[in-house]
């Protein structure tokens, strides 16, 4: 016999810079989740942008217009019993918000996590080579370095994670999302 876990499905959301471990977390995070016998996905950012969000660049409104596709999707599989992980940069307050009232009005559990490593600690991880570009002159509108970053103002957690372990910093939500009986 298979038992099916009582997921109730949620979406988090994990905001911050380039290379600030949206997408290790995310995937560590995941990987647990899913060894625990939760459903679960992980929105890659960069997928997504390859398919869904194809053609969108790097503007205020390709951002956005990037974000509330990515909040729609997320929306609908955590509305149906999926734990979604989203390791998206986001970086419009305005943006996250029209996400976080998506969920709100099919009251869907959506908890915001910020991955606020400083941005000098990103610029020398700089796992895809975008701040040395930007350095460079080879590329503009760098979130964070040359185009916006609004921190949230109030999110379920912040993980400071110049100061963790990649384990440390999943952990960390893995207990929000336990303490809000989520798992
Ligand atoms: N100009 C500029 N600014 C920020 N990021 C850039 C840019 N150009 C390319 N990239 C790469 O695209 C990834 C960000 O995509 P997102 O979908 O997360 O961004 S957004 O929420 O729509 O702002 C982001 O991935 P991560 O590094 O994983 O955050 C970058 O690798
Ligand atoms: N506590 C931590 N959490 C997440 N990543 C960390 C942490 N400490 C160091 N790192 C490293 O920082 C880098 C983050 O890269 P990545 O997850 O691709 O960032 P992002 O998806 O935000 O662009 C990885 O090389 C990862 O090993």
């Amino acid at each position: 016999m298979t038992t099916t876990p009582r997921t109730r499905g949620a979406t988090v959301w994990l905001t911050g810079l380039p290379s600030a471990g949206k997408t290790t977390i995310a995937r560590l995070l995941g990987d647990r989740l899913k060894t625990e016998g939760h459903r679960v996905e992980v929105l890659d950012g960069d997928e997504i942008r390859r398919f869904l969000s194809a053609g969108l660049g790097f503007s205020r409104e390709d951002r956005n217009t990037n974000v509330q596709r990515i909040g729609l999707v997320s929306e609908v599989l955590a509305r149906n019993g999926v734990l979604s992980v989203v390791p998206v940069i986001a970086p419009y307050a305005d943006s996250r918000e029209a996400v976080r009232k998506r969920h709100e009005a099919s009251g869907t559990p959506y908890v915001e996590v910020h991955v606020a490593t400083p941005v000098e600690v990103c610029s020398e991880r700089d796992v895809k080579g975008l701040y040395a570009r930007q350095a460079a002159g080879r590329l503009t509108g760098l979130t964070g370095v040359d185009d916006p970053y609004e921190p949230p103002s109030d999110p379920s957690l912040v993980l400071p994670t110049q100061l963790q372990s990649p384990q440390e910093s999943a952990d960390a939500v893995y207990a929000v999302l336990a303490e809000r009986g989520l798992l």
